[in-house]
């Protein structure tokens, strides 16, 4: 990264702080090179001022006028107005890095109506802790070099891999929402501790060792996860058993349709936002 180089958030929410978090974390800016600015929530700008020393402002054109990178972290329900509000603050000399859920890089040129250089990012909350697992792909007007320096910039919260855009809607049915996923898994296995019996602090340390140390294993073993499960479950024993319920349930069927009903709403929320820019056109 350019060591005089700025960066404007447009929006203040849990992504855009997992992703400043990680940033300065990994020293790749130094809050004087980060503004942020939001629709109008006064104490969450103060409040990631304190926190990490950012600028903060109101005002849009201020938020962007010394920016080199423009990082827009809004709700996708938003767009439209947050993109139209900015648009005319904005030069094609300037990087926008998108991380908006179904939101083309296309529909993005529309609403900016200038050919604007566009990188759209999908990562996930663990952003936060430095563990994203983050997909990037590169709109028109976008070359290898802005390629590189939104890969560094995402280096810092976690791994990164390329693809095409056309693949997004994919990686955010899988990996953008797939941190919930996980934790609604340990919301049922708390809830069953609770029923068999065990003192919540104690479930609570042996669900998350064990959701850690499966994680871990997956990751240095060369193992397929099935031998992996098959490695815990005795003839008879009680693996089997619970797996069985599991299978009764088709729990793999259950999670093979949520990732394609979340991959799914990404293409429908896309489409939708495209049409509705098309008509206002
Ligand atoms: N949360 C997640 O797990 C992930 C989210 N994403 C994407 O990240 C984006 C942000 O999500 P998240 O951080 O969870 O959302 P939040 O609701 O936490 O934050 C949204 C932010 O956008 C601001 N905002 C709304 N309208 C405008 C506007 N017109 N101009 C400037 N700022 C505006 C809000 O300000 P105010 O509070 O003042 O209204 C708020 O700071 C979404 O597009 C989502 O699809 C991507 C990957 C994972
Ligand atoms: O639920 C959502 O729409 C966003 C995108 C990926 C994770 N959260």
């Amino acid at each position: 990264m350019k060591k005089k180089q700025k960066i404007a958030f447009i929006g203040a929410g849990s992504m855009a702080e997992a992703i400043i978090a990680g940033m300065l974390q990994q020293q790749l800016f130094t809050p004087e090179q980060i503004i942020v600015t939001n629709r109008s929530n006064r104490q969450r700008l103060q409040e990631l001022h304190e926190t990490y020393g950012v600028q903060v402002t109101h005002n849009k054109q201020e938020a962007l006028q010394h920016a080199d990178l423009i990082l827009l972290a809004i709700k996708p329900k938003d767009v439209t107005e947050g993109v139209k509000e900015i648009a005319p603050f904005v030069n094609t000399s300037q990087l926008v890095i998108s991380v908006l859920a179904g939101v083309s890089t296309d529909t993005l040129l529309q609403l900016f109506n200038k050919s604007m250089a566009i990188v759209r990012v999908m990562p996930n909350t663990s952003a936060a802790i430095g563990k994203s697992a983050t997909a990037i792909a590169l709109g028109e007007y976008a070359t290898d070099i802005h390629r590189d320096l939104v890969q560094e910039l995402f280096e810092t919260v976690g791994l990164v891999v390329l693809v095409e855009e056309a693949e997004i809607h994919a990686v955010t049915g899988l990996s953008g929402s797939g941190p919930a996923y996980v934790y609604y898994l340990v919301e049922a296995m708390e809830k069953a501790a609770t029923e068999i019996g065990l003192d919540k602090d104690v479930a609570k340390d042996l669900i998350l060792q064990t959701i850690i140390g499966a994680a871990e294993m997956l990751k240095s073993s060369t193992k397929h996860p099935a031998t992996l499960r098959k490695e815990v479950t005795s003839p008879g024993g009680t693996t089997e058993a619970g797996i069985k319920v599991l299978e009764n349930y088709n729990y793999q069927e259950a999670m093979i349709s949520c990732i394609k009903q979340a991959t799914k709403r990404s293409e429908q929320m896309g489409e939708q936002l495209k049409e509705h820019v098309l008509n206002q056109k």
